[in-house]
Formats: structure tokens, C-alpha cells, sequence
């Protein structure tokens, strides 16, 4: 086994307590069957139909930032697949994997080196883009105006891989859109609100993530702390627990404990800027596991990268004016690429940089 490599060794107050895990309060399990009885031509058909759900997640939203979600409408058989490629593709020599590793100016592709916060991250990850090209901006620098364009690195094995990441990409969207529905509506907004920051371009992508068992769960994490930059993410995690959620009442960390089937979605820092602080979005991590590997396919939806993230005017007023000046979401995303590549001495870009006083 030997010494822990001390790039992962969190600091002591970052470090899991593995004796007391929380899953009292859990999740809050969402079934999501009316909102697909009640949709035509790519919108909610009538949405005094889907009060309930709505209002399930709006609460959900303030509370914890978090929910799972069941009945879904992406078929079980595709997420399967997706799962079983991402397997056989770790399970490959690091030889193999790292023909296709990313490099240091784009976001594609396998690395088994990320940071968050600074610490490595107990894990090994294989990014794609679920529109290709991408384009982001070339710097994370303002007076940087050139943008670049962004491709995906797909394996040559598993052959299969592609074709299903692909079929996974298309089913997983619909529903990242209809979420995003559901959340315009819960804070009262028109249901397509948003989404004119997604339909002529994305920087959505999805990562397969693998925690290998790790002999120090009490010194490292799978991932640290962190907020997802995007509007909402949606992940198909396995069986093994790993994932919690800090909640907001009491600080205290919350175990996820896995649905079957169920997909695990939290919302991002978008959202929260959007929502002028309504909704916050959770802080989460990963715990690693002594004994068990964990795998874990998160799909971050992203808004197209020239979006300009800022409150809502129809929920800013007099009483409650914006809490953050407008940011680009694509020099945002840009500039948390290049902090999590390698450990940096400045604290990393956080949504809290926006805030106005
Ligand atoms: O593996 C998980 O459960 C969550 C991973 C995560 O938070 C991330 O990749 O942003
Ligand atoms: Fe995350």
C-alpha cells in the first residue's frame, strides 16, 4: 500500500467523519410520471396538471439543492449500457486510457490527475461534450474576445462506447429540458424561461467518473467540496454510496443513499444566480471507500458559453434587487478548467466572487 501521496490528503477540517454518517433526513424522491402525461411539442401542455411536482421541486430546490428523480423517462437498457461502457473502459490499462487523455487546453477527454479546491481528487474521469464541436472562449481573460472550438476524444475501446454515450446524450437531454421547465415554473417564471440560453448552442458534457477503492477514506475524497458551475446536473450513480450533500440548516454532511433507478439531480450556481438566491445550489462531495469501487456518470447542463448569468429581472424588484452582477458563463467555465487541472496557491473561482455587496 505504502504512504498516501500527501496531494490528496485534504486538511483536517475538509476530512470525512466515516464514524457518523447522516442519511437520516434523505433525499427527497420525486416521481416525475405526470410531467410526461402532460407534455406536448416540447413543453408542459398544462401546467396546473403538474402543480404538485412543480411545487415538490421548488421546495425541494430551497431546502437541500437536491432530489432524485423517478420515472424519469431515460430507459433503463440505455442507462445500463452507458454504465457497463464506462466499466470496460476503466477497466483497461492506463496505457490504453490515456491515448485518448485531454490536454491541458481543452476539456475532453480521460485524466486521472483533477483537483478541487486545490486537492487532488481520489478518481479517474473521462469527459465528452454532448454537442461537438463546443465552443468556449480561447482565455478566461475578459479582453480576450477569440473563441475555440472543442471536440471529443472517443476511445477506440470499448467499441461500443460511442454509439451508446451518443443514444445516453440524446435521452438525457430531454430530460435536463423538461427539469429546466419545471424549475422556471417553480419560481414562477414562463416554463421555456430558459431556454434560449441552451437551444442554439450548449457546453453541456458528461463525465464517467471512477473512484477506486482507496486504503486512506479518512484522509482523501473521491471529490472535494464543490458547487457544479452549470444550471443542473444529472447523475446516474451505482450502488455504492459515496456522494453527500451539505445541508443547509445545520452544515451537517448527508450520505445520498441511491434510489434504484432513480437519477440523482441537484441544482448548479447557475440557477442560483438566475433565482437571485431563492434556490442555492448544494455543496457536495465524494467519500471514498476502503473496501469498494464506486462509478458514477454525472450530465452537466450548461448554458451556451456567451450566456450572461444574472438574476431574473421578473424577480428583482425594489425590496429584492439582484444579489450578483452579471458574469460569462463560458470564461466561468474556462477559468474553473484551468484551477482544477493543477494545484494553484489562489483560492479557486467561486459563484461568491459575483456577489454584490
Ligand atoms: O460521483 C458523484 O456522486 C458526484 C460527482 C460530482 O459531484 C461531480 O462530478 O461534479
Ligand atoms: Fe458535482
Amino acid at each position: 500500500m505504502g504512504e498516501v501521496d500527501e496531494a490528496f490528503i485534504q486538511a483536517p477540517e475538509q476530512r470525512p467523519n466515516l464514524s457518523i454518517v447522516d442519511e437520516a433526513q434523505g433525499i427527497p424522491v420525486i416521481d416525475l410520471s405526470p410531467v410526461h402525461q402532460h407534455f406536448e411539442n416540447d413543453t408542459v401542455s398544462d401546467p396546473s396538471a403538474i402543480e404538485a411536482v412543480v411545487k415538490e421541486i421548488g421546495r425541494a430546490c430551497k431546502e437541500l439543492g437536491f432530489f432524485q428523480a423517478i420515472n424519469h423517462g431515460v430507459p433503463l437498457n440505455l442507462r445500463n449500457r452507458v454504465e457497463d461502457v464506462s466499466r470496460r473502459f476503466f477497466s483497461q490499462g492506463l496505457e490504453e486510457k490515456k491515448k485518448v487523455a485531454r490536454d491541458q487546453t481543452s476539456l475532453p477527454g480521460y485524466y486521472d490527475s483533477e483537483h478541487t479546491r486545490n486537492v487532488r481528487d481520489w478518481k479517474e474521469g473521462l469527459d465528452f461534450l454532448t454537442k461537438e464541436p463546443t465552443s468556449v472562449p480561447i482565455s478566461a481573460d475578459y479582453d480576450d474576445d477569440r473563441t475555440v472550438q472543442w471536440t471529443n476524444r472517443y476511445p477506440q475501446n470499448p467499441p461500443d462506447l460511442r454509439g451508446a454515450v451518443l443514444e445516453y446524450i440524446e435521452e438525457v437531454e430531454k430530460l435536463a429540458f423538461k427539469l429546466l421547465e419545471l424549475i422556471a415554473l417553480s419560481l414562477g417564471l414562463e416554463p421555456r424561461r430558459f431556454h434560449g440560453y441552451y437551444l442554439k448552442d450548449q457546453s453541456s458534457f458528461i463525465r464517467f467518473n471512477h473512484y477506486p477503492a482507496c486504503p486512506w477514506p479518512h484522509l482523501a475524497l473521491g471529490v472535494g467540496p464543490h458547487k457544479d458551475p452549470g444550471a443542473l446536473t444529472i447523475l446516474a450513480p451505482d450502488e455504492v454510496e459515496g456522494l453527500e450533500v451539505r445541508r443547509k440548516s445545520d452544515k451537517q454532511w448527508i450520505r445520498v443513499k441511491p434510489t434504484p433507478q432513480a437519477f440523482i439531480i441537484n441544482i448548479g450556481e447557475v440557477v442560483q444566480v438566475w433565482s437571485n438566491d431563492e434556490y442555492e445550489g448544494a455543496e457536495h462531495r465524494v467519500v471514498v471507500n476502503s473496501q469498494k469501487e464506486r462509478y458514477s456518470i454525472p450530465f452537466f447542463f450548461n448554458p451556451a458559453h456567451y450566456t450572461m448569468v444574472e438574476p431574473m429581472k421578473e424577480l428583482i424588484n425594489e425590496q429584492n434587487p439582484p444579489k450578483y452582477k452579471p458574469y460569462n458563463f463560458g470564461k466561468y467555465l474556462v477559468k474553473k478548467k484551468d484551477s482544477n487541472f493543477e494545484k494553484q496557491n489562489v483560492e479557486n473561482i467561486q459563484i461568491s466572487h459575483f456577489r454584490l455587496p
